[in-house]
This record gives C-alpha cells, structure tokens and sequence, in this order.
C-alpha cells in the first residue's frame, strides 16, 4: 500500500545518493560504465555477471531492489569481477584490485554509518508479503 511505495521511494533516493557519491571518486572510475568489448575484448569470456555503477543505477530507477541487501548483492559484483579479471602481479592488475577493494569498503561503510537497521528491516518485511 502507500506506506510501503513510501518507503521504497526513500529506499531509491539512499541507493541514488550512494552511487552518486562513488561516481564522483576518481578512484572508481573504472567501475562507472559497463567494461568496453572493443578495448577489452575477453572480458566477457571470463566474467559471467558483469556489472557497474550506471548499470546500478538503471537497476534502482527499474525498481529492481526492495532491500539493500539485493542492492550489495549487485554492487559486490563490481569487485568480485575486478578481482577474478585481475588476478596477476603486474602493476596494473594490483592498480584496479587495489581500487576494487577501496570500492568494497567504501560501500559497506557507507551502509554501515548512513543506513538504519529499523529500515532496512521494514524494506525485508516488504520483500517478504510480495
Ligand atoms: C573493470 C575492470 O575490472 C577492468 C577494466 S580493464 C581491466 N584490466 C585490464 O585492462 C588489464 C590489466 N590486466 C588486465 N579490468
């Protein structure tokens, strides 16, 4: 009912402000647009789920999460893939894994510091009467 379009729309404008706030990082920039075929042509052979920050975004405006736990749930994948698709001890695959785990603590702390467990219970409870 209204109360619960109330609370999904506070839910979208969290999301929003989070992805906006990485995209402004310079750190993350490799993290902003899905990987580009042409300069990176095997990406899509080894990883299976590709994801990034504007796809995140599209995601939130597609109403495609209920809960910030679905949200993490795609936004690990940003860094999870940095990971497996970097995995070498040459300078620029430690560069981006160094940056994707910059990506993951930064996102848990904002959760952490800005997010309300009392809401983010009641997003649950939501997820769970659907
Ligand atoms: C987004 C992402 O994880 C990404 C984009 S390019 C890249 N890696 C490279 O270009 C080479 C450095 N060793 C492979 N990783």
């Amino acid at each position: 009912e209204e109360q619960e379009e109330d609370v999904l729309r506070e839910l979208r404008l969290f999301l929003r402000n989070v992805i906006e706030r990485l995209s402004l990082d310079r750190r993350f920039k490799a993290f902003t647009k899905p990987v580009d075929i042409e300069e990176v042509p095997d990406y899509m052979t080894v990883i299976r789920r590709p994801m990034d920050l504007s796809t995140l975004l599209t995601n939130i405006d597609e109403q495609r999460y209920v809960t910030v736990g679905e949200f993490m749930n795609d936004a690990d994948l940003i860094w999870q893939n940095a990971l497996e698709y970097n995995p070498d001890s040459d300078p620029m695959d430690r560069h981006i894994r160094h940056r994707a785990c910059a990506l993951k603590d930064t996102v848990r702390a904002m959760i952490r510091d800005e997010l309300d467990e009392d809401f983010e219970r009641v997003c649950e409870d939501v997820r769970e009467s659907r």
